[in-house]
């Protein structure tokens, strides 16, 4: 089975293709709900995009101020990078408030503390995000985030990468997306130094022009959630188009497990597990273990001969799964709600039931869990799990699944 193109990185991508003054190609892109909500907002601002394949063509040339369709806003977080897009496009944006899978609170306020820096004015009404800037527009400065933040950091670039002068984001975000990002826009000509670091420098360029089509990094998290597929109920699956290095904290969890992985250059084989082990598993921003693989693991920790214990810094309120894993016959409770520590007892008798996913990465645990269980599993509101695994049918079907969507609804 092979990995897609990153969610993560397409849905930065895309807004970022706005800043652009030639037509962009994106290849490697997935085939998720998100794609296409993205590309409806596009649609509204006189931005033509076509998706072939997986290669994604837009067209930013013709682009014009539109009021954005609040619906497909609202139907995912990363509408927020067209708040940096249009920022840097067009000295303004108003949008609204981002929508995206309720996992606890998800403030803006260090988006909108850089947007402040580089010169804008910002202000929130019923929902509605105005930002705004002077006669001169946006130039550089100095950002220090209070929190390592992936989107403030992508938005901070967004914003700044035309704007005149120098601006330093300290404590940045240092997930493989950024990296992504900031190759995309150098490649169309800015200059951009420290992407994967704590300190990013970016010098404003006047133009941003595509030469060459951008292939997007693999879906770690797509990776992370088959690996634990594999591990858990697989006979042996090798899964390609993985970057090892963006899954290390991952497979050490795994490995301490006591998970037969053999990591290669750019694919992992995992054979069938037996005698795991309980681990301890402590939700880091990158390189540490990521909060989007904490319920796609709990499964398989289901399988482990003792009490495993996970806490969630990022999200603690990130327990959609629990009661609908519990449904199955999960054993797990979230102890302390404030601190984000969940505790996974061994659960060796799942049985197929009816439940509901609720969010994005609660919905690729209860698909984990459905194919460990006994019997029959339904989820309702798949259209979460759509959002950001392309081609989830097919590509578990490949792998002996037996599994099927039966409505394909929209967000
Ligand atoms: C589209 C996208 O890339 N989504 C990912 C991104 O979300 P997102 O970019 O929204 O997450 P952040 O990295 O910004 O959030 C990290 C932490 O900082 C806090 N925070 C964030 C911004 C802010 O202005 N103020 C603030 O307090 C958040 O509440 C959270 O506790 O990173 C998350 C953390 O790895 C992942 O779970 C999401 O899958
Ligand atoms: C929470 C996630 O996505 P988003 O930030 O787009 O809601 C995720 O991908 O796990």
């Amino acid at each position: 089975m092979s990995i897609g193109g990153a969610k993560n990185s397409t849905v930065a991508l895309i807004p970022a293709a706005i800043l652009a003054d030639t037509p962009v190609k994106f290849d490697s892109v997935p085939d998720i709900l998100d794609v296409h909500n993205l590309m409806l907002i596009l649609k509204s601002m006189n931005v033509s995009s076509e998706f072939k394949g997986d290669v994604l063509s837009i067209d930013p040339t013709n682009i014009v101020e539109a009021p954005l369709p609040s619906k497909a806003i609202k139907s995912l977080r990363a509408s927020y990078y067209f708040m940096g897009a249009l920022l840097g496009r067009f000295q303004r944006a108003t949008v609204s408030f981002p929508g995206g899978d309720n996992i606890g609170p998800r403030p803006i306020d260090q988006h909108i503390k850089a947007f402040k820096a580089l010169g804008a004015e910002v202000s929130d009404h019923d929902g509605t995000v105005t930002i705004q800037t002077g006669p001169n527009g946006l130039h550089g400065a100095q950002i220090f985030l209070d929190v390592v933040s992936v989107g403030a950091t992508i938005n901070t670039i967004l914003a700044s990468v035309k704007a005149p002068g120098t601006t330093v984001i300290g404590n940045a975000a240092k997930e493989p997306e950024i990296i992504d990002i900031a190759t995309f826009l150098n490649n169309m000509g800015a200059n951009i130094r420290g992407a994967g670091t704590d300190v990013i420098r970016i010098e404003g360029v006047p133009t941003l022009q595509a030469r060459n089509t951008h292939t997007i990094i693999p879906d770690r998290i797509e990776a992370g959630t088959y690996l634990s597929l594999a591990a858990a109920v697989g006979d042996g699956v090798l899964i390609t188009n993985i970057i090892p290095e963006h899954l290390e904290a991952f497979v050490a969890k795994l490995e301490e497990m006591g998970c037969d992985l053999t990591v290669y250059e750019d694919s992992i084989y995992v054979g069938p597990s037996h005698d795991l082990k309980p681990i301890q598993v402590k939700v880091m921003p990158f390189p540490g273990f990521a909060t989007d693989l904490q319920q796609p693991v709990t499964p398989l920790l289901f399988k482990a001969s003792g009490r495993s214990i996970i806490i969630d810094t990022i999200y603690p309120k990130r327990i959609k799964h629990i009661p609908e894993l519990n449904k199955l016959g999960g054993r797990i409770k979230s102890e302390d709600t404030d601190e984000g520590v969940i505790v996974v007892d061994p659960s060796p008798h799942l049985k197929g039931a009816h439940v509901d996913a609720g969010e994005i990465r609660a919905g690729a645990s209860l698909v984990i869990a459905g194919l460990m269980a006994n019997g029959t599993t339904e989820i309702s509101h798949a259209e979460y799990i759509l959002r950001g695994y392309g081609s989830i049918v097919d590509k578990l079907t490949s792998i002996g699944a037996d599994v099927k969507l039966e409505v394909e609804e929209k967000v």
